[in-house]
């Protein structure tokens, strides 16, 4: 099994992956974008792709979002969440620091601090945190924010810890593979779904979110980006909770078949997180399901009504 990911080594999304169950005893390798991740799934050269998908506090990774929602069909079989924590990497003090480079969503969960420690620094976007380590290490910039592990493998001396504006921060990852069935359901999953919608239709998003919600499905995330086609042309990128093999789910999915534009499935998987449960309204819970449906055969075999 090989793995490619985020790279050069000693990035988040390395740790990350290595908190992945299915990455277990894999190859591993780096690589500099997470185009060329995806790329390198989709034209077979490795198994699987781990790159990142979302920041608790600077929202989606849209790179990564638009490959899955527009590039050629990948799915998601699973998922690990990271806190992550920043530290300022340099050989130099504050007053000696005029660049400070790293990865945008880096840079965006440090920006208060930035702002009030280094106002006349410039910031400089690289395509990873362990990449903008790199960067310092041969005088490009004086700095990087980075882990406190990226500072300590590439041997820079830290200069400041913790200084993400949220110290709570986490990153979610996802593991990418060409299409194939979903993993088990395990209980606990989520199915990531894309979906295009008419646009000259009244109340089509809303009429998608009720199949949702009739059938006792909670969303857990729902981001919309633009198709290129034309201005004010969206696809929503939704994560509900339940996996493809679920009843419900099943019924949600032909429901959004036949009033959708297009739907793209992206995957069921296993949560790396269990948030409390989401109590099932009245009538929407399983137990509630497979006793309507109990009835239903009841009546098509004849049954007393
Ligand atoms: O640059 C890295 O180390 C990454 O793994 C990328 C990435 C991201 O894309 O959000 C991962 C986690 C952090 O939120 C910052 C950067």
């Amino acid at each position: 099994m090989e793995f490619a990911y985020l790279g050069p080594r000693g990035t988040f999304t390395e740790a990350a992956l290595r908190r992945l169950p299915a990455a277990k005893g894999a190859t591993t390798t780096p690589m500099s974008s997470v185009a060329e991740v995806l790329d390198a799934v989709r034209r077979g050269e490795v198994d699987a792709g781990f790159v990142p998908l979302e920041n608790s506090q600077e929202g989606t990774v849209t790179v990564t979002v638009d490959e899955l929602v527009g590039g050629e069909p990948l799915v998601i079989a699973g998922e690990a969440v990271l806190p992550v924590t920043m530290v300022l990497a340099s050989e130099k003090t504050a007053d000696g620091i005029t660049t400070v480079a790293s990865h945008p969503h880096a840079l965006a969960q440090v920006r208060g601090y930035l702002r009030r420690e280094l106002p006349n620094a410039t910031a400089v976007n690289a395509l990873s945190t362990a990449e903008a380590a790199q960067r310092v290490l041969v005088g490009e910039f004086d700095a990087c924010i980075c882990a406190p592990f990226t500072a300590e493998a590439a041997g820079l001396p830290v200069q400041a810890f913790n200084i993400g504006d949220n110290p709570n921060a986490e990153t979610r990852f996802v593991h990418v593979v060409r299409p194939c069935p979903p993993p088990e359901p395990s209980g606990n999953d989520i199915t990531s779904l894309a979906v295009y919608i008419d646009h000259d239709q009244v109340g089509a998003l809303l009429a998608v979110l009720t199949e949702f919600a009739v059938r006792g499905i909670n969303l857990t995330r729902i981001e919309s980006r633009p198709t290129g086609e034309a201005l004010g042309r969206y696809a929503f990128f939704l994560d509900c909770t339940g996996h493809l093999a679920d009843a419900r789910m099943g019924e949600a999915l032909m429901g959004l078949r036949r009033i959708c534009a297009d739907v793209r499935y992206l995957g069921s998987y296993r949560r790396d997180r269990s948030d409390d449960p989401v109590p099932a309204p009245k009538g929407l819970s399983d137990t509630d399901f497979t006793a309507a449906a109990d009835w239903l055969r009841h009546l098509r075999d004849g049954g007393r009504p």
